[in-house]
């Protein structure tokens, strides 16, 4: 086994602009530490990225191995800062994407329809092949209110579990723009021992065609600072803003700073659906 990443293969891929550097490490063989991440997540001096995607087998990772026999290929998630997440919605969508490109999904299933089924932390996701990718997450669960403090103001929000801790904090229309999220906001230690992300949600009054609800998001995530876009906390957001309208059922549409995503909610369903490109291939120094 190699002591450093030098000669590694990697990718470079982003879904509505949340962005990783993929490392392909088929029997789980590479050194990663997170010092290593934090280094290639760098802006300036790495590749840069909101976090890391290593692409192993399930059977060949300890975190996997259980899901093994339902899926092939698991998404060790680090964050930016070297932390290990549980979920990422956007990095399950640009892993499959990466499956379907390197040839590593069996059979027919980068063909347009085809789905695959990848273990994560937080379990196994299946998500529908085709220019966007829809991944069947499950509904969040919500888990009462709290706050965030920004800035000396308080935000009352939810606490929400998307398989990774979520603070969903409704803010006015036409303050979204305005808040500076260049510092961690300010949670409850006590409700969220492992730290969240935080979303700030403000509703759009613009219908989009096939949504029932259009809102706007800002997030702040755990291990990776300000991005711009976040695929649980699209699901996190979906949830509270249909739960608090007493609905069941629905498609929200969520800008974020990198584009668009929907959740569509039914029942115990929700399936976060969006664009995954592949951007950049190489080889690390
Ligand atoms: N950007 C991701 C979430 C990545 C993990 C998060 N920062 C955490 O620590 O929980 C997404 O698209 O869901």
């Amino acid at each position: 086994m190699s002591t450093t990443l030098a000669g590694a293969a990697f990718a470079k891929g982003h879904g509505t602009e949340n962005d990783f550097v993929i490392l392909p490490d088929p029997d789980g063989a590479l050194p990663l530490t997170a010092e290593r991440v934090a280094a290639l997540c760098d802006r300036r001096a790495g590749i840069g990225a909101d976090g890391v995607l290593r692409v192993v087998r399930s059977a060949k990772h300890p975190d996997a191995a259980a899901q093994a026999d339902a899926a092939e290929w698991f998404m060790d998630y680090w964050n930016a800062d070297g932390s290990i997440a549980e979920m990422c919605g956007n990095g399950i969508r640009v892993f499959l994407r990466y499956l379907t490109e390197a040839g590593l999904a069996a059979g027919s299933a980068g063909t347009a329809g085809a789905e695959i089924t990848i273990a994560t932390r937080s379990g196994l996701r299946t998500g529908r092949m085709g220019e966007t990718i829809a991944v069947q997450m499950g509904t969040p669960a919500l888990l009462g209110t709290t706050g965030a403090q920004l800035g000396g103001v308080g935000y009352p929000g939810v606490a929400a579990d998307a398989g990774n801790p979520h603070l969903v904090c409704p803010v006015p229309a036409g303050e979204l723009a305005g808040l500076d999220l260049t510092a961690p906001p300010g949670i409850d230690p006590v409700v969220f021992p492992h730290g969240a992300n935080v979303e700030f949600v403000t509703e759009v009054p613009e219908p989009v065609p096939g949504a029932d609800r259009h809102v706007a998001m800002r997030v702040y995530e755990r291990g990776a600072g300000e991005t711009r876009s976040c695929g649980s906390g699209v699901c996190a957001v979906a949830a509270v803003v249909l739960g608090e309208a007493g609905e069941t059922a629905g498609t929200v549409a969520v800008d974020v700073l990198g584009g668009r995503l929907t959740a569509t909610v039914d029942g115990d369903s929700l399936i976060l659906a969006g664009p995954a490109v592949i951007v950049a291939t190489g080889t690390l120094a």
